[in-house]
């Protein structure tokens, strides 16, 4: 049975996509056999037709084992892109999915709209958060952060609400990062410090993003064996 991993953030337009493509290529060259879910999208892409996480990994970074299950029009929280294109959004139906790629896949990477907290129903009495449906169906998460000035307080209000609501951090993945910046050293080493969780991946800034500089970078990312140790234990899958 495989095991499925709930890609969030600290926001929209963070890098959630981008981590985990290189996740995908990581596993990928680990032998492991991995799916990718993004049950909601909303937003097209640039060329104004497709949708903009499903481009992404087609076209983008040529993934195709990826796979969406409401696609709405309107770059917004997908509650009111629900509401505006009259979708009704089921949980249980992106659970059900989930589990059934759990017994096909050995990895399911599933990529959550947006940030933590964001509501996917509008109902009478309140939201149907994206953590509801985390927490729900227990999925455990890894959490995607920039890794410039502000990382500390997003990253740092993410887990603490990720820890309110009973959901399982497996770790951190640190994009846009620049080992040449004071700030981003120090933003990752203070967040190790206030936290303790594990810091799965640093990702660069690519000049150019393409199938082949992602596989590059998961290479070089897997050449440091420490890191593929941490994987191991982050993900308890034998790697
Ligand atoms: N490490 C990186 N190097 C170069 N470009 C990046 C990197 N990370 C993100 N980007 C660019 O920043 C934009 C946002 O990244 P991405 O689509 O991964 O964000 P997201 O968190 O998945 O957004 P959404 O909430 O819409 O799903 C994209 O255009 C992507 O190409
Ligand atoms: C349109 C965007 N790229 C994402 N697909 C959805 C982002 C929802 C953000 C909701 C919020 O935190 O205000
Ligand atoms: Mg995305």
């Amino acid at each position: 049975m495989g095991k499925a991993i709930f890609i969030t953030g600290t926001g929209t337009e963070i890098g959630k996509t981008v981590a985990t493509s290189f996740l995908a290529f990581v596993f990928q060259k680990l032998g492991l056999n991995v799916k990718i879910f993004k049950p909601i999208q909303t937003g097209l892409a640039e060329d104004g037709v497709s949708f903009a996480d499903q481009y992404w990994y087609e076209k983008v970074v040529g993934l195709p084992q990826s796979e969406g299950l409401y696609y709405m029009e309107p770059a917004v929280s997908p509650h009111l892109a629900a509401t505006l294109t009259n979708t009704t959004i089921d949980p249980a139906l992106i659970a059900e999915k989930i589990e059934q790629w759990k017994r096909q896949y050995d990895i399911v990477l599933v990529e959550g709209a947006g940030g933590l907290a964001v509501p996917l129903i509008e109902k009478e009495q309140g939201f149907y958060m994206t953590n509801d449906l985390i927490r729900e169906y227990n999925i455990p998460i890894i959490i995607v952060s920039l890794a410039g000035l502000g990382a500390i307080h997003h990253t740092v209000t993410t887990v603490s609400y990720a820890q309110q609501q009973d959901i399982r951090i497996l770790g951190l993945i640190f994009n846009q990062f620049n080992a040449e910046s004071i700030i981003h050293v120090n933003n990752i080493e203070t967040i190790k410090r206030m936290l303790g969780l594990p810091v799965i991946a640093t990702l660069p800034s690519l000049a150019k993003v393409t199938k082949y500089t992602m596989m590059a970078m998961a290479e070089r990312w897997l050449k440091n064996n420490e890191q593929k140790q941490l994987l191991q234990e982050v993900l308890s899958v034998e790697v």
